[in-house]
């Protein structure tokens, strides 16, 4: 039989099309006829989608849940496992994309593009002055790299090239870091030292608020904070509370929590506030190699075999 697969409507019908030849694809869950949801054996998701126990019951035929993401934190693994059913993710292809932007955020808060494009825009620049919008320069100031997965060593190949100083704060040790001239340091001296802080850890209940009130006062005066990674990994309230203090010079945000934070949301008129969509990966031949591992992971899946990139093996 043509195994059953649910792909999410917002992905490119043409980025898919690998799934064609194998499988009966339908676009979106709720154009799954009822009587048909027990055939389903896989399930393309994205970041966006919640995939938990209430979503697990419809589908009891599931096999795979591949997700077109790095991050998984949309998915409860443990339910996934306890019915074996295997998840997949997209790892490697989207690490310079985001090493990218992250590079692209630090240089907007670093030299206040996004104020200085804005003052430009609206009539604001009367001349060339010698204390107009001055920032930061980079060389010799200190990037803080909190996880040393691929796209922090990847920021950190980056941040070499602008001159800066690198020191990271992970839970293992990395000897390809000494390539980067990085010093492993515990997570308070990271904040303590860094002029710039740049989160690249997954989200999971230990990182889940990690940048609180507290770490946020260890930081130094005049720090910039960049988030790519998850936006629940800070504690928005305490980081606006210290962008209003001018405790900061400023934060990047990629993430947020929600997403779409709302138009009205207070951090989006917080001095030195920069925030961007979550486009990290966003980039064609990115998106597309992404959809592309996503459509692997969920042909392994259908078919019983070892998915090329398991977060859970099924
Ligand atoms: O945030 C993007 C991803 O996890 O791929």
């Amino acid at each position: 039989m043509t195994p059953l697969v649910v792909v999410p409507p917002e992905v490119p019908g043409d980025w898919l099309a690998s799934l064609d030849a194998e499988c009966e694809v339908i676009v979106g869950l709720d154009a799954v006829p009822a009587p048909r949801l027990s055939e389903v054996v896989g399930l393309l998701s994205l970041l966006t989608m919640p995939v938990g126990p209430g979503l697990l019951a419809r589908l009891p035929a599931l096999r795979v849940v591949s997700n077109m993401a790095v991050g998984h934190d949309n998915i409860e693994l443990e339910a996934c496992a306890a019915r074996n059913i295997a998840v997949g993710n997209t790892p490697g292809v989207l690490t310079d994309a985001t090493a990218d932007l992250t590079m692209a955020l630090l240089l907007a808060s670093a030299r206040r593009l996004d104020e200085a494009a804005s003052d430009a825009r609206e009539g604001r620049w009367h001349t060339w002055t010698p204390d107009g919008w001055l920032g930061v320069s980079l060389r010799g100031t200190t990037l803080g790299i909190v996880g040393l997965g691929k796209i922090g060593y990847a920021v950190g190949e980056r941040a070499r090239g602008f001159g800066m100083q690198i020191c990271y704060a992970s839970r293992s040790d990395h000897p390809e870091a000494e390539e980067l001239g990085a010093r492993r340091v515990a997570f308070d001296e990271l904040l303590a030292r860094a002029d710039f802080v740049s989160l690249h850890v997954p989200l999971t209940p230990e990182t889940q608020g990690m940048i609180n009130r507290d770490a946020l006062a260890r930081m130094k005066p005049g720090a910039i904070l960049i988030n790519t990674a998850r936006g629940s990994i800070v504690d928005q309230d305490a980081l606006l509370d210290a962008l209003r203090a001018g405790r900061l010079r400023g934060a990047a945000l990629d993430v947020t929590s929600p997403e779409p934070l709302p138009p009205d949301h207070p951090l989006f008129a917080a001095p030195g506030c920069l925030i961007v969509p979550h486009i990290g990966s966003a980039t064609e031949s990115t998106r597309r190699r992404m959809a592309e591992l996503a459509c692997m992971n969920l042909l392994a899946g259908v078919h019983g075999q070892p998915l090329p990139h398991a977060v859970v093996r099924g």
